[in-house]
This record gives structure tokens, C-alpha cells and sequence, in this order.
């Protein structure tokens, strides 16, 4: 039977449509220069990203979902078109925009604590030397890492790392969180928990800050979003289908798999995906 608290796709978009926009892209296309010629690897991407919603980008690789990123996050300048957070062009990085990628970027030289000190100390200038501390203590504790703060990256594990970056990120406070493959290097039970640690965060924050993540990962996508952004190929990749995700929250990975919308979804994701791999596999021959 489905389940009663599921909204209709259409309820969802109305509610969706209901909070203010947080992140507009507007007719965005990249392109690089490369020794055989302007390169253009995304290509007119219109979209805007209501506050505190949670959208993942997925496609294949090479497709251009990094470079999308990057350009909200104002490291690349688009060739046309025009980014807006909160109501300001994007010109470039910015402390409203904390980013996360999969090399969890820690500077090895300083401990956990330290790592994390430094970011709220360089991005967050009104609040007292005390008010820094106490940030970076929260934060620490919201991702269990307290007993390890004076350790050095290279003492911790994967998923240890990935905890740290992320605590950083959202102790500088910024409205918008920029997740590049965040979980991609770590094994299925150290991702699992990691779901719960980003959920638990959002959620301690009011579900206020708006994420946006790269993921290859289907079923992280639908747990975590609340939209799928699906791009195609490159060049000038554009943005092939938006997937709704109307499944309640909070989400417990364990009944919304069971659901019949949950495998709607994935369904509709893999066929939007998966004809690439039909293709190469036609002329695969299997020895007896
Ligand atoms: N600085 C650059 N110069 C030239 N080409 C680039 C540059 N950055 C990215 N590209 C090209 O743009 C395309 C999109 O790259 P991008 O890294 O955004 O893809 P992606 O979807 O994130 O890939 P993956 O899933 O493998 O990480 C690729 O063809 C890539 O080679």
C-alpha cells in the first residue's frame, strides 16, 4: 500500500516553490580553452535552488557536473550566463558558500581542531576569540570527533576525515553547502553513517542551509535530496530531467527502500542513465 504522507509530485514542486530562492542559475555554459579549441563542457543550465533545499547533480563522468559546481562556487567563470546566492552575482569564492569535495582538502600540518579553527577564524570576523572556540567545540561534537580533535589528518580514518571537512564547512555558517562527491571514497557502512551525520546537521540547523551535491551514487541521491538534477552527455552538456524525490522526511534508509515511490524513482533514474551502458554492452561475449 502506498504510504499516506507522501505528497503528490505536484504538492512537493508547490511547497518547493514556497521557500525563497537561495541559488539562481541563470543560462550558464562553460567552456575551456584546450590546445584543439574552445571546449564547451556545459551548456545553457538554467535552474534555481530554493533555501534549504537539498539537490544532487548526477550523470556521467565527464559530463560536466564538477565544472557546474565550480561555477556556483565562483572558482570557474562561466562563459555566459550568470550564478546568484541570496540575491548577489557570483564573482567568486565566497564564505557563504562552503565546500566539501572528496579529498576532504584538510591541510595536514594541523590537528582536527586546528583545521577546523582555522576556517571559522579566516571566514568569520564579528564573533570573539571565546565565540570561535566554542564554534569550532560544537561542531567537533555534532560529528562525534571530539576525543580526536588533537590528532592529525594522517591519524584518521576515511570516514573520520570526511567528518572533519564536513563540521568545517558548516562551522564557518555559510547558507549554501557545495558537496563534490563528498562520500565517493568511502566504503558503504562509512557512507551510511555519513547520510545520517549530513541529515542530523541540516536538520540541526533548521534544515535552513541549502546543499547541493555531485554524486555517482543513485540511492544516496534519493535519500539525501530533494530533487535529482540528471545532466547529459558532453559536450555542451545540458540538463536532461529534474527528478522530484516525494519521499517524507525523516527518512529512514530502511523503510523508504520498501517503497513503492522509492523505487519508482530509482527506476526512472536508471533509465535516464543507463542506456550508455546497454550500448557497450551489446558486443561483450562471455567465454563458456
Ligand atoms: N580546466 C579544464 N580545461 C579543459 N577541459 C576541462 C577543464 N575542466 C573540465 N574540463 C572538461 O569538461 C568536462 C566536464 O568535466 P567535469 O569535471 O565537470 O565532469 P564531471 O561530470 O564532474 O566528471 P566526473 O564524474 O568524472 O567527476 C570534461 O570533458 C573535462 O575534461
Amino acid at each position: 500500500m502506498a504510504n499516506t504522507n507522501i505528497l503528490s509530485e505536484d504538492k512537493v514542486k508547490e511547497n518547493i516553490l514556497l521557500r525563497p530562492v537561495s541559488i539562481d542559475i541563470k543560462n550558464i555554459t562553460v567552456s575551456f580553452p584546450t590546445p584543439k579549441g574552445e571546449y564547451i563542457a556545459v551548456k545553457d543550465i538554467n535552474l534555481d535552488i530554493r533555501k534549504g533545499e537539498i539537490i544532487s547533480l548526477i550523470g556521467h563522468s565527464g559530463c560536466g557536473k564538477s565544472t557546474l559546481m565550480s561555477t556556483i562556487s565562483g572558482m570557474v567563470k562561466p562563459s555566459n550566463g550568470e550564478v546568484i546566492v541570496n540575491g548577489k552575482k557570483v564573482t567568486g569564492a565566497g564564505p557563504d558558500r562552503g565546500i566539501v569535495f572528496q579529498n576532504y582538502s584538510l591541510l595536514p600540518w594541523l590537528t582536527v581542531y586546528q583545521n577546523i579553527y582555522e576556517a571559522v577564524d579566516s571566514c568569520i570576523q564579528n564573533i570573539s576569540t571565546d565565540e570561535k572556540h566554542l564554534t569550532v567545540e560544537k561542531h567537533l561534537e555534532m560529528v562525534n570527533l571530539t576525543p580526536h580533535k588533537d590528532k592529525l589528518p594522517k591519524q584518521l580514518s576515511g570516514g573520520m576525515k570526511q567528518r572533519v571537512a564536513i563540521a568545517r564547512a558548516f562551522a564557518i555558517n555559510p547558507s549554501v553547502l557545495l558537496l563534490d562527491e563528498p562520500f565517493g571514497a568511502l566504503d558503504a557502512l562509512t557512507k551510511g553513517t555519513m547520510h545520517v551525520e549530513l541529515l542530523k546537521l541540516w536538520n540541526l540547523d533548521n534544515r535552513n542551509k541549502t546543499i547541493i551535491m555531485v554524486t555517482h551514487d543513485i540511492e544516496e541521491a534519493i535519500f539525501l535530496s530533494d530533487r535529482i538534477v540528471v545532466l547529459n552527455n558532453g559536450p555542451a552538456a545540458t540538463i536532461k530531467e529534474i527528478e522530484i524525490v516525494d519521499l517524507p522526511r525523516p527518512r529512514n534508509k530502511k523503510d523508504i527502500v520498501n517503497l513503492p515511490e522509492y523505487k519508482t524513482i530509482r527506476e526512472r533514474l536508471l533509465n535516464l542513465l543507463v542506456d550508455k551502458f546497454s550500448i557497450e554492452d551489446e558486443g561483450v561475449k562471455f567465454e563458456e
